[in-house]
């Protein structure tokens, strides 16, 4: 008895003695990894060097001093800039190109260290790390069936409209980016997932909340110091918020998806409908994979929902400060519309001047004056010899696009701007909304840029068209320009600003005939 008691200590204190060498050879390789990537860096300026609680709310209010700081410093070099959990490293533009197809800098780990994407409640941020479905999807699937979607989303926008604002014979008032978050939420839910979800009010909460309650449950963990986070994820109330919502996106999704399966099964593996989604989209693209669908249909929702919104809203607020532009919209709408009939791919393509104003507004916002997140997978030497060290998180910045030697009054609303720029010869396709450079990348640029632009572009035109046509706008009187809202180096539409409207007969009836005059 005693000998096997003795074996049994002996072979569990060897075991032991194992797992210790392995512990410390990780935490060393850990350590050593980390000295490594401080010592590369140590050479490029810091802009912002202290990174306490105190610097961290500086921040907040005053990113956009501290990243100009950071570019003073540097010279057109490379600088170091804190913000959220950790350094990156901040390359100047004129890298853009060189680096934009670089499969050496990896988006995917840049998001999955900064949204924590190893706890639970972060699961959407996994799905977009550790698989390629969820980009194929929108990359190939979405792209196939653009063509599809438009007429769903012109044919259901008055409807959400009506919903959302209703009739005013007379001005009301109301609290814009909610109106569009939940306009924008329905209709990307009707494309993404139909009918039954556009109207569920539990997927409309979860598909809009979870974003932002994932990026205050990874503001929550930031505040926490690195070593403690493992543990207290579990009892941070913002990280259980975003667990319990990853579980209703669960509960919600998952049904669906087994519905689908059953039905296709009694179909003979053919599809009874005619447009497919995005389930049809997850399962083509994950080619038999095993995948968790509500993750992927989280990480769409994050993707569309609140990037669109956004964009929507900003473009709401330069036209209500610019609203000679409403008119010269309507009238570009009554003279498509009119040649067209009706809303197609190619006619929502002869928008121009909307196109044109859409993509001014996103150039006088970029969102973020930083952009292109990456983390090199590798030591990395650039042509000019600048070193990329192995780890290191990198963005790109500041933008280009308020860079008056490059857009004219820079700091100025141009709706035509854009317009203008492509009625030049050979400039037709180049300053169109939906087109990256390294000028204008609000949408990234190069092998990562947004595969969803597309899309937005078409559900951005089509809610437009019937906001301008059925509704007048104004900001509340004596209003004349909107202060938005500022967050570190980010950018968002005023979340509090009010605005008004009013119900108006179109010109043309957009949701089906042309009316003569
Ligand atoms: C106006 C709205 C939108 C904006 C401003 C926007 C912006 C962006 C940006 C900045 C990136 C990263 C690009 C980079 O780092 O190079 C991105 C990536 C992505 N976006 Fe969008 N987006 C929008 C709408 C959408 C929509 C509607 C979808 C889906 C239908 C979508 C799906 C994606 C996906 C899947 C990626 C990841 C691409 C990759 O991993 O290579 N986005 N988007």
């Amino acid at each position: 008895m005693s000998t096997i008691l003795d074996l049994n200590s002996s072979v569990a204190s060897k075991v032991g003695l194992a797992v210790g060498v392995i512990i410390t050879i990780a935490l060393a390789s850990h350590l050593f990894a980390s000295f490594r990537l401080s010592r590369a860096l140590a050479k490029y300026p810091i802009a912002n060097p202290k990174w306490g609680p105190a610097e961290k709310v500086e921040f907040t209010t005053s990113g956009a001093a501290i990243l100009q700081k950071g570019v003073e410093m540097a010279k057109g070099r490379p600088f170091r800039l804190n913000d959220k959990s950790f350094p990156r490293l901040v390359l100047p533009p004129k890298y853009i190109d060189e680096i934009k197809n670089d499969k050496r800098l990896a988006f995917h780990e840049f998001v999955a260290k900064e949204f924590f994407s190893t706890y639970p409640g972060f699961d959407a941020f996994s799905t977009s790390v550790n698989q390629t479905i969820f980009q194929d999807a929108v990359r190939t699937q979405l792209t196939q069936a653009l063509g599809m979607t438009v007429q769903p989303i012109a044919k259901e926008a008055p409807n959400t409209l009506n919903l959302v604002y209703g009739p005013a014979s007379d001005w009301k008032e109301t609290v814009l980016t909610p109106a569009l978050l939940k306009s924008v939420s329905r209709v990307s839910a009707l494309i993404f997932l139909g009918e039954s979800f556009m109207n569920n009010p539990d997927w409309q909460r979860i598909s809009v909340m979870y974003t932002v309650d994932a990026f205050m449950a990874a503001k929550a963990l930031n505040n926490w110091p690195a070593p403690l986070r493992p543990i207290v994820h579990w009892f941070l109330p913002e990280c259980r918020k975003i667990r319990e919502e990853v579980k209703i996106a669960k509960d919600l999704v998952q049904p669906e998806v087994d519905r689908r399966r059953k039905e296709l099964a009694e179909n003979g593996g053919k599809p009874r409908r005619k447009v497919l989604d995005s389930v049809d989209w997850f399962s083509a693209s994950a080619k038999g994979q095993d995948f968790d669908y509500a993750n992927a249909e989280l990480s769409l929702a994050m993707a569309a929902i609140h990037t669109t919104t956004n964009t929507l809203g900003f473009a709401m607020f330069d036209l209500v400060e610019n609203p000679e532009y409403f008119d010269l919209l309507r009238e570009e709408i009554k003279r498509v519309f009119a040649e067209e009939g009706k809303w197609e791919k190619s006619t929502l393509f002869k928008l121009r001047l909307m196109d044109s104003v859409l993509k001014e507004s996103m150039r006088l916002h970029p969102h973020s004056l930083v952009n292109m997140p990456r983390q090199a997978k590798e030591d990395i030497t650039l042509s000019d010899g600048t070193t990329i060290p192995k780890k290191a998180f990198i963005s790109m910045g500041p933008v280009l696009m308020k860079d008056s030697s490059i857009f004219p009054h820079a700091d100025k609303f141009d709706g035509h701007r854009f317009f203008n720029l492509r009625n030049s010869p050979g400039n037709e396709n180049k300053h169109q909304f939906v087109t990256t450079s390294p000028e204008c990348n609000v949408f990234g640029h190069g092998h990562h840029a947004c595969p969803g632009r597309f899309f937005a572009s078409n559900e951005l035109k089509l809610l437009l068209v019937h906001m301008i046509m059925y509704y007048d706008w104004k900001l509340p009187e004596g209003q004349t320009k909107v202060q938005h809202s500022k967050n570190g180096v980010g950018e968002s539409p005023n979340s509090r600003q009010k605005i008004l409207y009013k119900s108006r007969k179109p010109e043309v009836d957009v949701t089906g005939s042309v009316t003569k005059a």
